[in-house]
């Protein structure tokens, strides 16, 4: 059997400018042009074709202000009034030129990053792949913080390298061509062996950067989960007086994070030398390409006044092609911030398409996601049996130790049970076990049943709130009212908050559609809270329902009370819980002793 579990001991490389760098931006620029027709790749070329255009007006206006000459020095009225009009009409193409060149790339990032956020995601929420990633698997930081910030950032910078790399090609074709029609094979020889020496050296420079900079998006990860902490146990941390604490331990980050940021910094202070040496010795590589057969006798035949018309010539071929090879190395500080976020968003990708292929070799039915919104019509299930374990052990993903060993029940319609035992002997883990959140480590548990609304649903040990309506935390996880039946749904709505005992939080949030703009976890007591869990229960009106110490924070007589209504509604309840008052609502009682032991008694009614 396969192990979603931790991988643990396993180190990830430092990320470099390497053969799994290619590999890693191959299969995320998969993403970005899926096909030939996509919306993308049309972008890309019509981004082409603009900027090749933009070339030859910009070629155009360079070799106006020797028109300009040209008719001043003639007195030529006529044509010094048709060049100004030539001129004003290329300036406003080439200011049009450049901006529409802007929007495409802008345009370009915002293509991609839905291209790559909704890749991410669609693997991110298939199956159990976000809980497995979050709760079980240590090898890979902050996903949160790759699929919304590095992502970005990638798109980002690939924009803008875009314009700039996509015109290069050309340019470099057409200025070799022209250095060696100028210079022979010495010009582009001695210009191509001056970008290799470069580039290799640039590549030197950018190894360190890449894994420092992919260490920085950690820390950036770490600091602003370290806010979302606070922010979501505000008031837990305030009752505590924690304000100083949280406030060095905050600090704590902020330091670790901008000690990161200045070795980066530091990085690409090299980097920044290399760069600037590379683009200033382009200058002299010039001529020094000029000067090679001047000096070697091979112009000694030509005047003076010839001699400098080949040498402005020369020059001003190979200057351009240098400046093609020194604008490619002037983008190695973008590249090498591509190349960190590559290796984030690359390394994400492979964990998760991992977590799924291992999901579905475990469990075939996690591949797709349940949409209990399209399974509402699905046929009644009359199956008698919610669940059949036989011989199941189960440990906890850290420990080798099992909690529960060799456990055989069926759990059955109408046969209520409570699941009992002390803390840390596995209760919980059992349900997720019941769930498929963890594997088994022998035996099997088979549901029986299907998961949704009329099936099976499990009310976890923290009560889950959406953002949205009131309407959306009943109905929640539907996405649309169940049935589709307009206000018969919101009878039974208002029923089933009443029912649940909270009905007055539609005073509170003043109907059962109006936005609200607090967060439920902050104005609702956890009482309230399971009391709403509780009507979203009464309001999917499951067959089996699977109760996580679903009542600990209600009174015994209101947990009577709910307990009752959910046996009305004709759900087969399992329920974990420490209270002896539990005893009477249901049938039998499975105890986990610890150490694997466990034992099964049939409780008086
Ligand atoms: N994600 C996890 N990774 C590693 N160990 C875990 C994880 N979740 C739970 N455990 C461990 O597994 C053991 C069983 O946990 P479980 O939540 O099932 O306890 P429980 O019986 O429900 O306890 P309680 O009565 O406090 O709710 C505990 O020792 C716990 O620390």
């Amino acid at each position: 059997m396969s192990q979603i579990t931790r991988a643990a001991g396993k180190r990830p490389e430092r990320p470099k400018l390497d053969l799994k760098f290619l590999q890693r931006f191959c299969s995320i620029q998969r993403v970005l042009f899926p096909t030939w027709s996509s919306q993308n790749v049309l972008m890309f070329g019509t981004l082409l074709a603009v900027t090749l255009f933009e070339q030859l007006i910009i070629y155009q206006v360079g070799v106006i202000p020797s028109k300009f000459y040209k008719v001043l020095a003639s007195k030529d009225f006529p044509g010094f009034k048709g060049l100004l009009l030539f001129a004003g009409l290329l300036i406003v193409l080439n200011s049009m030129l450049k901006s529409l060149d802007q929007y495409i790339c802008s345009l370009m990032y915002v293509s991609w990053r839905r291209a790559l956020t909704e890749r991410l995601h669609g693997s991110y929420f298939q199956g159990r792949v976000y809980y497995t990633l979050n709760v079980l698997r240590e090898d890979l930081d902050n996903p949160d913080q790759r699929i919304s910030q590095d992502a970005e950032r990638l798109c980002k910078q690939m924009s803008a390298m875009a314009s700039r790399l996509i015109l290069s090609p050309f340019t470099v074709a057409y200025y070799t061509y022209q250095c060696f029609y100028s210079t022979g094979w010495v010009g582009p020889v001695s210009i191509f062996g001056y970008f290799v020496v470069g580039t290799l050296t640039n590549k030197v420079l950018m190894g360190p950067i890449v894994g420092t900079l992919f260490e920085q998006e950690k820390l950036e990860g770490d600091f602003r989960f370290k806010h979302m902490q606070i922010r979501v146990n505000a008031e837990s941390a305030a009752f505590y007086r924690a304000g100083k604490v949280e406030h060095m331990r905050t600090d704590r980050r902020l330091q670790r994070l901008l000690q990161t940021q200045r070795s980066l910094m530091t990085k690409e202070f090299w980097l920044y030398i290399g760069v600037n040496t590379f683009d200033y010795l382009g200058g002299f590589l010039s001529y020094m390409v000029i000067a090679m057969p001047i000096f070697t006798g091979v112009y000694d035949g030509l005047s003076p006044g010839e001699l400098s018309a080949l040498i402005s010539r020369n020059a001003f071929v190979c200057i351009y092609l240098i400046n093609c090879f020194t604008q490619l190395m002037d983008l190695s500080t973008t590249l090498s911030d591509v190349a960190g976020y590559t290796h984030r968003i690359g390394e994400l990708m492979e964990v998760m398409d991992d977590i799924i292929r291992k999901q579905c070799d475990y469990d075939p039915t996690s591949g797709d996601s349940y949409d209990f919104d399209s399974d509402l019509d699905a046929p009644h299930c009359h199956v008698d049996t919610a669940f059949i374990l036989d011989r199941l052990s189960y440990k906890s993903p850290q420990s080798d130790n099992l909690l529960v060993k060799d456990l055989s029940l069926k759990i059955s319609q109408g046969t209520h049970l409570l699941v009992v035992g002390d803390t840390g002997t596995g209760k919980t883990s059992f349900l997720r076990v019941l769930n498929r959140l963890w594997e088994s480590s022998s035996g099997f548990v088979q549901m029986t049943t299907f998961f949704g609304p009329r099936g099976l649903m499990f009310l976890p040990q923290k009560p889950y709130l959406t953002d949205g309506t009131l309407r959306e935390q009943v109905i929640y996880p539907l996405k649309d009212t169940y049935p589709v039946s307009g206000s018969v749904d919101d009878e039974r709505i208002l029923q089933f908050l009443e029912l649940a005992g909270i009905s007055s939080l539609l005073k509170r949030t003043g109907g059962l559609d109006e936005e609200v703009d607090w967060n439920w976890y902050d104005v609702l007591s956890p009482g309230e809270m399971q009391r709403l869990c509780f009507a979203r229960l009464f309001y999917l009106q499951p067959k089996y329902a699977v109760l996580d110490e679903a009542t600990s924070a209600l009174t015994e007589e209101a947990e009577g009370k709910l307990y009752r209504a959910c046996k009305q509604l004709g759900m087969t309840l399992v329920s974990l819980g420490h209270r002896s008052s539990l005893d009477k609502h249901h049938d039998m009682k499975l105890r986990l002793c610890g150490d694997g032991r466990w034992e099964v008694t049939e409780l008086k009614a």
